[in-house]
């Protein structure tokens, strides 16, 4: 039963012309899928509508092929051509009753056009903006292209229409879509009417609401969502400045969705920033406009929420990623099933397909982006093989989520654990300077399988191959994680650096473990995720001389595409750590490292007492292999599988371990889900179906 105090977030509320049922806005974000499968996309907001959203959103669409990002993988609605598929879309969004939105894009100078080779139009003829450091550059917008550009956006908006969408929603947030371009001072540079002051800067967004609303009528609620404040310098879009273009503007758009971060700071999503972080720039602002304000902020407390909407600083609470790591947010808080919330960790994997052109992944939600596959329900009970139970060994992120998949096919589970904490690699990653809401993965499993009859967790109790033939469980599922090599083997180092003797070498285990390095310490990062620059910071901040080697041009090089390696950069030069990029390490002394140019054979002496080698992981496989040479033994004691899965198979990011165990309590049995998604899938074949 819903708890009265978050009644609120179910009033209904108006959005001009339309209603929207509940507070619970999805706003646009992107999944990988993109232009060349929208039908994916459309199976995925379909469980969200079912997940009770009141408003749900496509990411940002394309509308012009002057204008496409890449790497990035959004929506395009060029011609009419584009129209079904989108309408499938809307389709799927209205099934529960939520209102269906688009948003539209123009990518002005974020939009390199890498495949199209267009030229890009922008308000000033400016480098464009990206981290791929595209060299390319924008043309300014003539008069001719302004009104060219205006209908556009007039033939995206009847297209939206046509595909049967409700709302759109203006880019002009995020360092994206040119009604910020015109905006900023920064990237308008003009001295006509559409450049110079605040007036002049917002007359484009004036015209082009006004053209749209002639071309759609009144049927349709238009949204426009700006940054909160640009941080991007003295010229940028500031707070100050958003609040003045709201109050001149007041009833320009229906809704207001107000999102904080740009393209160069990256400050909207991030593991840095907590719940609610833009509470301050939001603030207030209701009392410049009566149109409804939505905002963002990583929400997954319902009294967080509640009160954001009590204290009217919002009308409804926009999520991109806690909608993506629970689809049935709002339905959990409307049944009161609070524990059930399978919170956002902040890890930013699902950004990582946009990133890199590839279906999304989320650490949290295995079936995020999987939502097509038939024979799958995430919230409904599936169907069950032919054997009745299975024995996980092991319970990090990969033996957890397989025992929860497994619970929902109805296997009886017993999840055996060596330590006397569940989790794995989690239990102590999660204790981490930054890294805290890790623990979540844990927390929401242990949750939903003590609620559950038919598993069982024994922790302290490690097995070996004889044990394991004894208990004879059907199915033996092998999830022991990996721990980190100190042996000198990397990326660089494919057997492994000299190690001389007395050299101090530590792992990150070491380090979780409670053993800190002190003095002069190298942490040689070849991992390239978040483990060397957290590590880096931690020891800087306990007073260690931290010296950062990594092979790679960047700190934390896959952070990149999560968007935090900008914000992990300044951490580590605040806190001291000296950065050295570029260069490797081939000898390790006992007080000093050889570092060599990645790119010449020039090497370097770095002073060091102790190394931190964050560099590879090695699978902890060894019952899995004592159970492989003995496997003409299974049939006596009853086995039937055994599987290896998660690190322990092959180390990765946590995501990686989810959707393994994932898959294989959804395989077992001869369960086939598939292989990787096939594009233009036909809509039919849905789950939700
Ligand atoms: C994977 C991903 C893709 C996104 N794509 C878009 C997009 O297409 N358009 C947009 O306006 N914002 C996009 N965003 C930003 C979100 O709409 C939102 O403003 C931001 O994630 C903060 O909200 P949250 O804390 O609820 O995630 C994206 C965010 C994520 C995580
Ligand atoms: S991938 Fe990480 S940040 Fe993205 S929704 Fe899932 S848990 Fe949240």
């Amino acid at each position: 039963m819903r708890d009265p105090r978050y009644d609120i977030l179910f009033e209904p509320m108006k959005i001009g012309p339309l209603t929207a049922k509940n507070r619970f806005y999805q706003v646009p974000h992107c999944n990988g899928g993109g232009y060349r499968d929208p039908s994916a996309a459309a199976a995925m907001r379909g469980i969200k509508a079912e997940g009770g959203w009141g408003v749900i959103f496509t990411e940002q669409c394309e509308m012009h092929h002057t204008s496409e990002i890449t790497p990035f993988i959004e929506l395009r609605l060029w011609e009419d051509k584009d129209i079904p598929q989108l309408r499938k879309m809307s389709e799927r969004m209205k099934t529960h009753g939520a209102l269906a939105g688009i948003q539209l894009a123009y990518s002005g100078i974020n939009g390199p056009n890498l495949y199209t080779k267009e030229v890009p139009l922008a308000p000033s003829a400016l480098p464009i903006r990206t981290f791929t450091n595209d060299p390319v550059q924008a043309r300014a917008l003539d008069k001719q292209d302004i009104k060219d550009l205006r209908r556009w956006f007039v033939n995206a908006a009847k297209r939206s229409k046509d595909a049967g969408f409700d709302l759109i929603c203006l880019y002009g947030a995020h360092g994206f879509g040119i009604f910020q371009h015109f905006l900023s001072r920064a990237t308008n540079q003009r001295s006509d009417e559409y450049g110079g002051s605040l007036e002049n800067r917002a007359r484009f967004s004036q015209e082009v609401i006004a053209d749209m609303r002639d071309a759609i009528g009144d049927t349709m609620a238009i949204t426009l969502r700006v940054s909160l404040d640009e941080t991007i310098g003295e010229l940028g879009f500031s707070n100050a400045e958003v609040r003045d273009y709201i109050e001149m503007n007041k009833d320009l758009p229906d809704l207001w969705d107000l999102a904080q971060g740009t393209w160069e700071d990256c400050s909207g999503p991030s593991r840095f920033k907590e719940e609610a972080a833009q509470e301050q720039l939001v603030r207030g602002i209701h009392e410049l406009t009566d149109k409804p304000i939505v905002g963002v902020g990583r929400f997954t407390s319902p009294d967080v929420m509640a009160k954001m909407v009590k204290t009217g600083t919002l009308d409804f609470i926009g999520c991109a990623r806690p909608s993506i790591a629970d689809p049935f947010l709002p339905k959990k808080i409307e049944e009161g099933r609070i524990e059930d919330i399978r919170e956002c960790i902040g890890c930013n994997i699902c950004i990582t397909g946009d990133m890199t052109m590839s279906i999304s992944r989320c650490t949290q939600n295995p079936t995020f982006m999987e939502e097509w596959r038939k024979g799958w329900h995430p919230e409904k009970m599936n169907d069950k093989g032919d054997s009745d139970n299975v024995l996980i060994v092991g319970s990090g992120p990969a033996g957890l989520e397989a025992a929860w998949a497994l619970c929902r096919r109805g296997y009886d589970v017993a999840v055996a654990e060596a330590r006397d904490v569940i989790g794995g690699r989690v239990a102590r990653e999660r204790l981490l300077p930054g890294l805290s809401a890790w623990g979540r993965v844990v927390d929401y499993r242990d949750y939903q399988l003590s609620q559950r009859p038919n598993v069982e967790i024994y922790r302290e109790s490690e097995l070996d191959a004889d044990s394991i033939l004894e208990f004879g469980f059907e199915n033996v599922c092998i999830a022991t994680g990996s721990t980190w090599r100190r042996d000198g083997v990397s990326r660089q180092h494919v057997v492994p650096m000299p190690i001389a003797e007395g050299a101090k070498v530590y792992t990150p285990d070491d380090l979780m473990d409670g053993t800190i390095p002190s003095g002069r310490v190298v942490v040689y990062d070849d991992d390239h995720y978040y483990m060397g620059g957290v590590l880096a910071e931690l020891l800087a901040k306990q007073g260690a001389q931290v010296t950062l080697v990594t092979p790679s041009a960047f700190v934390s090089d896959w952070t990149n595409n999560t968007l935090e390696q900008i914000a992990i950069h300044p951490r580590l030069i605040e806190a001291g750590v000296e950065i050295v990029l570029n260069q490797g390490v081939t000898e390790i002394h006992p007080d000093h490292v050889v570092s060599n140019c990645v790119y010449t054979d020039r090497t370097w002496k770095i002073e060091a007492d102790a190394v931190v080698m964050v560099a590879s992981r090695l699978e902890t496989n060894g019952v899995y292999n004592d159970l492989k040479a003995r496997e003409a033994e299974w049939a006596d004691a009853g086995i039937k599988s055994v599987k290896l899965i998660g690190d322990a198979n092959a180390p990765g990011p946590i995501a990686w371990a989810t959707y393994a165990g994932h898959r294989y309590a959804r395989e077992l049995d001869g369960g086939d889900i598939g292989d990787a998604l096939p594009f233009r899938r036909e809509i039919t074949e849905l789950a939700v179906d």
